[in-house]
């Protein structure tokens, strides 16, 4: 394990500094207070580039989704528009361009490149990139030592140096192994609430964050950059510890995941292979739910999953992680072949479900994809109904900060998906007859719906959303974008002048009682009661 000196790279009057640390070579620590939610800093990437799936579906400059298109010279970069396409070529694609179209005649196979090869070429053509990664942890002895994987780095490292137009000597292979394996070691993957992974991004002072499966911060997207946001409250001096892998995963998955750092992970949630709802019930966080869809908080100190050693075993049997259900889920398009996946998985974790075992992954996975799916099929209110679930039962227990990332992803479909059901109601009412037979789960739902006021729902839905996003001076995540353009839909709508006083309360004093007896009736009991109607959705239509 790395051992070095820690080194003051920052002014003093940095937020962060690097610290070295006894067993984890260097750290991360904070140099003043963050409360959960605060931005502690925005990093700008030494290297970003999307990954070769989706190289065509993201500008090769910014990472915004959409049809960017192909440089005309290489075929093998593509951009949003003229001003993308002129910074790339400025900051690094008019080497590497050149590069390519020199040492590789097939445009499709330019295109081909796996993503750390391409990083790797774009290192080794850009001195600035070389001398960035130069200090970084690579771990090059250990991999060296596995014969495998280190055949796996000379390879790409040799196809790298080629496709640069390089040196291919020994030396030349050698040097750019090492900067491969700091490169696999220290990025990080470039997420898209929509797209999912899109690409690799690599800052050499965020790489200094350690891991943990208990963090206290996660990193977040804007465009080109990336927002280290504290998600438990931190204090001057703490060691700020981020997840480089999926927490609620079982212990030996995450070992596995982990394994690719070199290290073993000691946070408590390993050591005492603590079940997710033990972790939540003594998260920092649990309080700050007081005003979100869970505020009651004994539910989370008090989850019988914590003493329960009956339902801790049967967390223990079918905790598994998500990823062969989201490499399915991938390769099938039919609607058909979709439910047939996920009714299977759902019918396997049958016994989480009867024990209302909802947050132990990866049920909360299977009940995400069954509310997309009636989302694709246009059921809109089966689709609500299974998301209230996700957000009120699965969301906050595996990320106990109402601040995290997928808490606000979780708020926003749930949004997004009442505006849907609210416009469907609407012209149901204006309807005299009656949409679905009687006594069916169609039927209760829609009473259900038309008892709601689902349109004050959505806007204090979006209101959560902003109020729980990371403050940016003005940059806003892309969902709080989305957000914020719903919302101002949604306050234009005449003929609310009464709603729109006592939300306007809520929003200034969301803990005065009057706005907690409100929030109380219009949000959270509505959002509980569909949630009890999404669990009979499931049990009718994925059970077998
Ligand atoms: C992205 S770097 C983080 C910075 C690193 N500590 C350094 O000094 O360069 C990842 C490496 O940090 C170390 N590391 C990260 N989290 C750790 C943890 N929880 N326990 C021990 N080592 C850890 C491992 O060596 C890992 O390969």
């Amino acid at each position: 394990m790395l051992s070095s000196p820690s080194k003051p790279i920052m002014s003093s009057s940095s937020p962060i500094e690097i610290r070295s640390h006894p067993s984890k070579g260097r750290a991360l620590h904070a140099t003043k207070p963050f409360p959960p939610g605060a931005v502690i800093l925005p990093f700008t990437p030494l290297l970003l580039l999307p990954t070769v799936s989706s190289l065509t579906s993201v500008c090769s400059h910014c990472l915004r989704p959409g049809n960017p298109r192909l440089c005309s010279r290489c075929h093998a970069a593509a951009y949003c528009d003229s001003a993308c396409q002129a910074a790339a070529w400025k900051t690094l694609h008019s080497r590497e361009c050149k590069a390519l179209t020199k040492t590789l005649a097939d445009e499709r196979r330019r295109r081909m490149l796996p993503t750390p090869t391409r990083a790797l070429i774009q290192a080794l053509l850009w001195r600035e990139i070389a001398d960035g990664l130069a200090d970084l942890e690579g771990h090059v002895l250990e991999k060296k030592a596995e014969g495998d994987e280190w055949k796996d780095v000379e390879m790409m490292a040799m196809a790298a140096c080629a496709f640069s137009g390089k040196g291919t000597g020994e030396q030349d292979v050698r040097r750019a192994a090492e900067m491969l394996c700091k490169i696999q070691n220290n990025s990080f993957q470039r997420f898209d609430p929509d797209l999912g992974v899109v690409g690799l991004f690599l800052e050499p002072t965020l790489a200094m964050a350690n891991h943990s499966c208990i963090p206290n911060a996660a990193v977040q997207f804007i465009g080109r950059n990336a927002l280290l946001v504290a998600e438990n409250p931190i204090r001057a001096g703490d060691e700020i510890e981020i997840a480089y892998t999926f927490v609620t995963d079982p212990l030996p998955k995450r070992r596995e995941a982990l394994a690719h750092y070199k290290f073993t992970c000691q946070c408590l949630r390993c050591r005492d292979n603590l079940n997710v709802y033990q972790v939540a019930a003594i998260s920092p966080c649990v309080n700050l739910n007081s005003q979100s869809l869970v505020p009651d908080v004994s539910r989370f100190r008090k989850h019988p999953a914590t003493s329960s050693t009956t339902k801790q075993a049967i967390i223990n049997r079918y905790n598994d992680s998500a990823d062969h259900i989201s490499n399915a889920w991938a390769a099938i398009e039919s609607p058909s072949e979709r439910r047939k996946l996920l009714k299977s998985e759902y019918s396997k974790r049958k016994a989480l479900a009867e024990e209302e075992l909802w947050a132990v992954t990866p049920l909360p996975d299977i009940l995400f994809r069954i509310s997309m799916l009636y989302s694709e099929e246009e059921d809109y209110a089966f689709a609500l109904a299974v998301a209230c679930l996700v957000a009120t039962a699965c969301d906050p227990y595996q990320y106990p900060s109402p601040y995290h990332p997928i808490r606000l992803v979780g708020l926003f479909m749930v949004a997004n998906l009442v505006s849907q059901t609210a416009a469907a109601t609407a012209s149901q009412t204006s309807s005299a007859v009656p949409v679905f037979t009687k006594g069916t789960l169609e039927q209760e739902l829609e009473e259900k719906l038309r008892e709601i006021d689902q349109v004050s729902l959505c806007q204090m839905l979006l209101i959560m959303v902003l109020r729980y996003s990371p403050d940016r001076n003005g940059a806003e995540i892309g969902l709080a974008v989305k957000a914020r353009e719903l919302l101002d839909d949604i306050e234009k709508l005449a003929g609310r002048e009464k709603e729109m006083s006592l939300i306007d309360e809520w929003r200034r004093d969301p803990s005065s009682e009057k706005s907690q007896a409100f929030f109380e009736f219009a949000v959270v009991k509505q959002v509980d009661a569909l949630a009890i109607l999404g669990k009979e959705v499931l049990k009718r239509d994925f059970e077998s």
